[in-house]
């Protein structure tokens, strides 16, 4: 079997298993890890290995056993020195080694696009004590945000409004980091009136973007994102300006999920993932390439002529709220029926990520809602999403 490229995927949540499919359209052979067995993207490859993408060792083995055209990382928390020796042998590391290196890290991108490119950004201190966390708010004001430097999804993030939380919030944020930096960045707190994430394509050809995506945040963590968001057109181009800055500094080739604050006419930048973006999943429904069809163009070389908006849509997720490995599904059928009759122009789909177990505000899958206007397909895709409904088996 002739295969246009072999792709090791590391990490296989949710992200991962629809790059895979869309890798797997275009003729490519992937191997999927992740920490275990039965992930998402495993579901749908050719083959997997099973260890923590934080083991340097066990990184570096699987890269020898399968001598993969490209290393495609899909978490945040990878042995990054090790890529950076993969690359070096000649592998490519999507988008680059140093991209997946300094976006893990919140300090080392904070530094590239606050001083380094000059972006606007919240005001920030980093701390490795309580008495820097105490200095770093007073730099920063209150409320501020303290944050793990290496976490995603909000882990270890909170937002402290009185001085007598900061031990609290550096507690949390030291209970729930990963790797082994006790270090968190302290944010001033933005008071934005939306924030969006601007996907970023970074192809040999040039930069290309979608049409921006609001999102709606919990717990730091995604609860639906839209498509396309209204913003005027001055702070558009400012965060595409912005966007290709950080993105060109980067490196590579792939699609980047670029996330701002704005308040008025001002944009702020806050984060991005060189990888494709859980508030990106909306593309699914929303584009003629989803963004995990443009990370796999990119990524391979091939051209992508046009990104084209169907229409206005939403996606909407699925939580689960417990610990549990006895559980299915209810209400697929109810959730793909909507909205009925009353909306005839709408469309409804949904994915389920095939994660083998539950826990509290687990993402276990997203409904998907294309209608005439964004708020019509908010309303949809909420109404789907809450169908879905997971049931456990007692006992
Ligand atoms: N400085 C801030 N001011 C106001 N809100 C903030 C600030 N920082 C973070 N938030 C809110 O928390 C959300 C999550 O923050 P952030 O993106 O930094 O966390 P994350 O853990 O990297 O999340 P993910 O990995 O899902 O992108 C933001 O989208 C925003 O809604
Ligand atoms: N914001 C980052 C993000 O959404 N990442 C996505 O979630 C998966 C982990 O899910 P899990 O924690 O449920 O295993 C990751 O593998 C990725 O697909
Ligand atoms: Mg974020």
């Amino acid at each position: 079997m002739a295969f246009t490229a072999k792709i090791l995927l590391l990490g296989s949540g949710e992200l991962g298993r629809e790059f895979v499919i869309s890798a797997k359209r275009l003729g490519c052979q992937v191997i999927a890890c992740d920490s275990y067995a039965g992930a998402p993207a495993m579901q749908v490859a050719d083959g997997c290995e099973v260890f923590s993408m934080l083991d340097g060792a066990a990184l570096k083995s699987a890269v020898e056993k399968h001598r993969p055209d490209f290393v495609v990382p899909e978490i945040e928390a990878i042995r990054t020195e090790t890529l950076a020796e993969v690359e070096a042998q000649g592998v490519t590391v999507v988008p680059s080694a140093r991209a997946t290196m300094m976006t893990m890290n919140r300090d080392a991108i904070r530094e590239v696009a606050a001083v380094e490119l000059g972006l606007r950004t919240s005001r920030y201190r980093y701390a490795e004590s309580l008495e820097e966390v105490l200095a770093g708010a007073g730099h920063t004001g209150l409320p501020c945000v303290i944050k793990p430097v290496m976490s995603s999804s909000g882990k270890g993030q909170s937002t402290v409004r009185s001085a007598d939380e900061l031990e609290r919030a550096w507690d949390y944020a030291v209970a729930n980091m990963r790797g082994d930096r006790r270090r968190v960045i302290v944010e001033e707190f933005i008071a934005f009136d939306y924030e969006i994430t601007l996907l970023t394509v970074r192809t040999r050809e040039g930069v290309l973007f979608c049409p921006p995506i609001g999102h709606r945040q919990e717990r730091g963590d995604y609860q639906e994102s839209w498509q396309p968001t209204p913003m005027s057109a001055k702070a558009l181009a400012d965060a595409q300006d912005m966007a290709r800055k950080v993105v060109d500094n980067l490196g590579g080739h792939g699609i980047f999920g670029v996330e701002f604050f704005v308040k008025g006419e001002e944009v702020i930048f806050s984060e991005l993932s060189p990888r494709p973006h859980d508030t990106g999943m909306v593309t699914l429904i929303s584009q003629n390439l989803s963004e995990f069809d443009l990370h796999a163009r990119a990524i391979l070389g091939l051209p992508i002529p046009e990104i084209r908006l169907y229409g206005p849509a939403t996606s909407a997720v699925i939580l689960a709220d417990r610990e549990s490995d006895r559980f299915r599904f209810e209400g697929l059928a109810d959730a793909l029926a909507t909205p009925g009759a009353e909306v005839p122009d709408a469309e409804v789909d949904v994915r389920l990520f095939g994660k083998p177990t539950t826990r509290p505000y687990r993402r276990m899958g997203v409904a998907l809602a294309r209608a005439g206007t964004v708020e019509d397909s908010r309303r949809i895709a909420a109404d789907a999403a809450a169908r879905v409904r997971i049931v456990h088996d007692e006992g």
